[in-house]
């Protein structure tokens, strides 16, 4: 198996999308799940925010996890001693790569953020940290500038270097051919952080992995600054059924771990949300349903229980005689062969209305209203 880890930022990066703000409970209930069922790094917040911040990061790293617990830092010795206060022993320093960042956060010159970076590594690592540092902008920064601070940063002692496409503007061949050079000049794994401003972030995170890339920093249900990030759940599962890459988490938990931290985040997942949203494993049109009926894999990639989700088949506009007689049949109404038709006129028809599925209590009161069918 390749050795390949998940680093997920539920807790840093999910924690930064607008209007989210976990307690400190919240937070180390969703350290714990993580954990539990896995997960191998967890970047658990910003010391450098202190409070209450400062306050879930020390009560995180006293649980006594498996998983490893990074901070996320500045460049600068205040973050880092920040993070050392909480008692971390992982450190995550963030410089910016590309020239419009580091115009605003480095004076504009490319020495300033060497300078700095180098200085807050040595203050790292003389405190017997481990060091990871992460190329802010890494997608639109100048990729000489880009492997000079990736391979300063190994010089200098760090363990890991994160590529971080900011504002999500890569599609994954772009982030294969970066990757790939990046591969190339380092030593340390590289690890990647994608955004989904244009839907590439999965995509993008799997095709980091492909050119090499021995982390992935993900999210639960995607959850992070803007369009969010690679969410965990995707990432998982993509390399399980794509790649064959099965990295020890348990996945059955993905979607009871998705409902905690959508009630935690205040942020229902939509739907249409790949392997945990309601939609995900839900059959409404007749050819699909009459198909999964017989057989689920026709229309499933792979069964629901594998991310702990459960089939839902529910007639509405779209649905055909061999969906509707079953959902019936299950409430021991036969429906009368020569009846169905009508019935299925009648459902779009209710579908219409009231512009959803019908329930099966709607179903049957539909049904009997209508005198369309006998019971078995
Ligand atoms: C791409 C990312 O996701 S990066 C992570 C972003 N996350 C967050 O911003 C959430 C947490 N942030 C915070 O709580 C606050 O912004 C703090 C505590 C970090 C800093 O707060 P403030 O001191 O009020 O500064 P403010 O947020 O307005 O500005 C950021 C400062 O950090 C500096 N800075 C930003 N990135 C870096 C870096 N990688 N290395 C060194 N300095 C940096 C900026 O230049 C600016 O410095 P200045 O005050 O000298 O102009
Ligand atoms: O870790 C870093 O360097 C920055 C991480 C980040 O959140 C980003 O670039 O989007």
């Amino acid at each position: 198996m390749l050795d390949i880890q998940i680093n997920d930022t539920t807790l840093r990066d999910g924690e930064q999308a607008a209007g989210v703000a976990f307690s400190i409970e919240e937070k180390i209930e969703i350290a714990k799940f993580l954990d539990r069922i896995g997960v191998q790094e967890l970047e658990v917040g910003i010391p450098a925010m202190g409070g209450a911040e400062t306050e879930a990061i020390a009560a995180i790293n006293n649980l006594g996890l498996k998983a490893k617990l990074l901070g996320w830092n500045r460049a600068t010795i205040s973050d880092i001693q920040a993070s050392i206060a909480c008692g971390l022993k992982r450190v995550h320093i963030s410089v910016p790569v590309s020239d419009v960042q580091i115009g605003l956060m480095a004076d504009g010159k490319r020495e300033t953020v060497l300078k700095r970076l180098q200085e807050s590594i040595a203050y790292a690592l003389d405190r017997g940290l481990y060091v990871s540092v992460g190329g802010a902008d890494a997608s639109r920064a100048d990729d000489y500038f880009l492997l000079e601070v990736a391979a300063s940063a190994e010089q200098w002692g760090a363990s890991r270097f994160r590529f971080c496409d900011t504002v999500g503007i890569l599609d994954p061949f772009n982030t294969y051919r970066k990757i790939k050079l990046l591969v190339k000049v380092l030593l340390i794994p590289v690890e990647m952080h994608t955004h989904n401003d244009l839907g590439m972030a999965t995509a993008n995170a799997l095709a980091g992995v492909q050119a090499g890339a021995r982390s992935l920093n993900t999210t639960v249900n995607g959850l992070g600054e803007r369009a969010g990030n690679a969410a965990l759940e995707e990432v998982v599962m993509a390399l399980k059924q794509i790649h064959g890459i099965d990295l020890g988490i348990e996945t059955r938990c993905f979607w009871e771990l998705s409902q905690l931290v959508a009630i935690a985040s205040q942020n229902p997942v939509p739907p249409w949300k790949a392997i945990v949203g309601s939609n995900a494993f839900s059959h409404e049109s007749g050819i699909h349903a009459a198909g999964v009926l017989q057989n689920p894999s026709s229309y499933e990639p792979f069964n629901p229980d594998e991310v702990g989700a459960k089939r839902h088949l529910v007639a509405g506009k779209h649905s055909g005689r061999h969906l509707v007689a079953n959902l019936l049949q299950q409430q021991g109404v036969d429906l009368a062969k020569d009846k169905a038709q009508s019935v299925l006129d009648a459902v779009r028809q209710r579908s219409l209305q009231v512009k959803r599925s019908l329930t099966s209590d709607e179903l049957l009161n539909l049904v009997q209203s209508g005198r369309f069918a006998h019971a078995v």
